[in-house]
């Protein structure tokens, strides 16, 4: 699990010590570890950290100070330090060390923007100090075009010598947005990101996390104030430790049973991808509602599907799966039976529509799960608004560079858990509360048939957490205790988790198994097979508690 804050989390965590005077101590702290990555960066780059050139970009806050203490450092271990002052001034204390140990400092204006971007072109290692948790929007003015030029440059420099500046950012990429991840203007891609007492939203949300690189956080003593994470991330290691595996006690009914309203005539094949997976991921036993035809392909392929061509309100599961290809008027009134239940349930593709029309008349329910992907989310969104539940429908592009924030919107209007599937997932509970981020998948994931597949092995962990909640529960609390949060922090996560949140983290565990099962078979290009699923799950811890 990597959680993380927003901008202003961390910097109220940061006040109590700014107020007992002890701002100077926190930024040695910073520029220390600051420091010591850019000494790895310069070896794994060139070898070693003498005669390596060094081009600070420094704005007038704390973020370009951080840069400034950390460029000291670095001068008296050898290398040769430029300062480009990106502000009206420079950290005073940090611009002095800079000096006292052979630096030189000089401001973007008096340079020019042309000599400014040939030095930072020509650097070894480029340290971006311009902006941390203190901007407001993109950057401004000469440095935006000084960015721009850098950018503009980078491809023929890499040509002519083979090697490139390495970027390394100083808290965040200069331009993106803490708490969003969002980039409105120009920003210097990282290879490498030194964060400070907490990772912060936009190392973990696209498109920050990409524009981030590897990202390091440094501890300064404020964490133990930092609250409720605003983000958190899922890894491998949270699946082995969360994902429900049979006990001798065990028998089909307490395992779960999914309930799968999928396919049609039209796309048998969504029919199929969901009861496999729901089958590989685990499920007790998997019931198939659907036409003659599509129920004999399914029967054929998994002989353990019980089929039928019952409606739901006469089969008795504990989760359903709904919606994949599901586009027949038979399956549109099995759908519309399904959002009535009361059962949990997987709401994708044709079921995510008929979501959209039914929000007229009422809410979801939390433990109602939607799956779309970012154009499904915008047409989800254009019902709310015409509902009048949102204020305005968002573009698909807007969705792309801000999916937590619309997922977090998507779900507060709808009632319903919203998971918005991408090359990072997130997940959002109604009633708020931390997002959860998925990104291990391999980008082959974003195939036709793929997102079947996640529907029908989310059904089965639904199916589980719905069925033997109190297990579920207690594999959460022993995850918990593990967990790289403390104080409020943790306790305010065990309280989310506990409530609506319950679901958000099931489903994301689902997009973790997904993604893991998508690089189980190599990264080749067909990652919904369920043997795939398999593979990913026996990799896993195989002795959990009963
Ligand atoms: N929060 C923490 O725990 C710690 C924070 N530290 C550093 O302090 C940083 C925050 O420092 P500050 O509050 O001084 O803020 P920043 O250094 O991020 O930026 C503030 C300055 O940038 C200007 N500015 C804001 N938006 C701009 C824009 N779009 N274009 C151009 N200029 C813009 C402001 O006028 C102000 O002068 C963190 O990111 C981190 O690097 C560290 O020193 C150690 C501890």
């Amino acid at each position: 699990m990597i959680p993380a804050w927003t901008g202003q989390a961390v910097r109220d965590a940061e006040r109590p010590f700014l107020d007992a005077g002890e701002g100077p101590a926190l930024m040695r702290w910073a520029a220390h570890g600051l420091a010591l990555e850019c000494v790895s960066v310069l070896r794994r780059a060139r070898g070693s950290v003498a005669g390596a050139k060094v081009v600070v970009l420094a704005g007038s806050g704390n973020n370009g100070g951080d840069a400034l203490w950390a460029a000291a450092d670095l001068r008296r271990r050898g290398a040769g330090v430029e300062v480009i002052s990106t502000g009206g001034r420079l950290h005073e204390p940090g611009a002095d060390a800079v000096r006292a140990a052979g630096g030189r400092c000089a401001a973007l204006p008096d340079m020019g923007i042309g000599t400014a971007a040939r030095m930072c072109l020509a650097a070894d290692l480029l340290l971006d100090g311009v902006l941390g948790t203190g901007a407001e929007g993109g950057l401004r003015g000469p440095v935006g075009e000084l960015v721009e030029r850098v950018n503009q440059g980078l491809p023929e420099r890499s040509r002519r010598t083979s090697r490139r500046p390495q970027v390394v950012a100083v808290d965040l990429p200069s331009g993106v947005e803490a708490d969003t991840g969002r980039s409105p203007g120009e920003v210097l891609g990282a290879v490498s990101t030194v964060t400070f007492g907490g990772t912060k939203a936009a190392h973990v949300l696209p498109p920050g996390r990409w524009l981030s690189g590897t990202v390091s956080n440094v501890a300064i003593g404020i964490e133990g104030g930092l609250p409720v994470p605003a983000v958190v991330e899922l890894e491998d290691r949270d699946l082995d430790l969360l994902w429900p595996r049979p006990t001798p006690a065990d028998h089909k009914y307490t395992r779960g049973v999914v309930g799968v309203v999928a396919g049609s005539p039209r796309y048998p094949g969504a029919a199929l991808l969901c009861t496999r997976s729901a089958v590989a991921a685990g499920a007790g036993m998997v019931r198939y509602l659907g036409d003659e035809n599509t129920r004999s392909l399914v029967t054929l392929s998994n002989p353990e599907v019980v089929s039928s061509d019952e409606d739901p309100v006469d089969v008795h599961v504990q989760a359903w799966v709904a919606g994949p290809g599901a586009v027949d008027d038979d399956q549109r009134r099995r759908i519309d039976q399904v959002l009535a239940s009361e059962e949990p349930a997987v709401l994708d593709a044709g079921a995510i529509a008929a979501v959209g029309q039914l929000l007229g008349e009422r809410r979801l329910d939390a433990r109602q799960v939607l799956t779309p992907h970012a154009g499904e989310l915008v047409e989800l969104l254009t019902w709310c608004h015409a509902w009048g539940l949102i204020e305005r429908a968002p573009s698909r592009e807007e969705v792309e560079g801000d999916p937590a924030g619309w997922a977090g919107t998507a779900a507060t209007a709808t009632g319903a858990t919203v998971l918005l599937k991408g090359a990072v997932t997130v997940v959002a509970a109604p009633s708020g509360g931390p997002v959860v981020a998925v990104a291990n998948g391999s980008p082959w994931l974003a195939s036709a048939g793929s997102g079947d597949c996640l529907a029908g092995l989310a059904g089965t962990l639904l199916a589980h957490v719905a069925g033997r909640p109190d297990r579920f529960d207690r594999q959460v609390q022993d995850w918990l205790e593990a967990a790289p949060l403390e104080g409020g922090a943790l306790e305010g996560f065990r309280d989310h988790v506990s409530g609506d949140g319950r679901w958000a983290l099931a489903a994301a565990l689902a997009a973790v198994l997904h993604g893991r099962a998508s690089t189980a078979g190599g990264e080749g290009p067909a990652p919904c097979r369920p043997e795939y699923i398999r593979a990913a799950l026996t990799s896993g811890n195989p002795h959990p508690r009963a």
